[in-house]
């Protein structure tokens, strides 16, 4: 029998997890705090719907994510999210080349942004979801620093063209809200939308909750 269990299993048994992402460092977090999963990227349509707001837009491709797995996967709690950053009003997502990385820190340089993130958990025809919102102040940057910033090649698979987490950290002046939403997964958020949907989260391995304990 496998090691993993369904959400109708017995209380105590650990679900099978799947992290419907290719974002390494959603799998980092996930890993930093014990919970054991498969990593199943979602082929997902990721462009803004005509009059979607940021916060609609980015919730609905974290929901649409864990549930395109969930279906495939049934026996499985899955785990989906979405980053984005906003300046202005404007979504910036994953920069297309090095000229949009430019653009994107030159405009980002000095001022507040807002980081958006979606997460998302499905099981058993079942999908909730939340929203982290972060305000990050960059420091004042001048066109060599940008330069040399986005010629390491840091930015190219990130929201906002930035990385909170590396290089990225020495732009940042300021951070209001869970540093771990800036990085992909908001981490206090997921757990309790997971707590929600039925599991026991104690510091490890996630459990199928005793269900008059939830
Ligand atoms: C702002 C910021 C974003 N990011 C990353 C997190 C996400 O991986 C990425 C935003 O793009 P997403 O579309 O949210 O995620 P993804 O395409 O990398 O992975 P998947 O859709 O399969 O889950 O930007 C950082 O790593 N650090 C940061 O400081």
């Amino acid at each position: 029998m496998a090691s993993s269990a369904p959400l109708s299993s017995a209380p105590g048994t650990r679900p099978r997890v799947i992290l419907a992402s290719q974002s390494p460092r959603r799998r980092e977090l996930l890993a930093l705090i014990g919970i054991a999963h498969e990593v199943r990227p979602a082929d997902v349509d990721e462009s803004v719907h005509p009059d979607e707001a940021p916060v609609p837009h980015c919730e609905r491709l974290a929901r649409d994510k864990a549930h395109t797995l969930a279906v495939q996967h049934p026996d499985a709690v899955v785990i989906g999210s979405d980053t984005i950053v906003v300046i202005d009003g404007d979504i910036l997502g994953k920069p297309g080349d090095r000229a949009e990385a430019i653009a994107m820190i030159t405009r980002l340089s000095g001022r507040t942004h807002t980081v958006f993130t979606a997460v998302a958990v499905a099981h058993g025809g079942v999908t909730l979801s939340g929203v982290e919102s972060v305000s990050v102040t960059f420091r004042p940057l001048d066109a060599e620093q940008i330069a040399a910033y986005v010629d390491t090649g840091e930015p190219m698979d990130k929201a906002g063209a930035y990385g909170i987490q590396g290089f990225g950290a020495t732009n940042v002046e300021r951070i209001d809200g869970d540093y771990f939403a800036v990085m992909g997964l908001p981490l206090g958020r997921m757990v309790g939308l997971l707590r929600d949907l039925g599991f026991s989260y104690a510091f490890g391995p996630l459990t199928v909750a005793d269900s008059g304990a939830r």
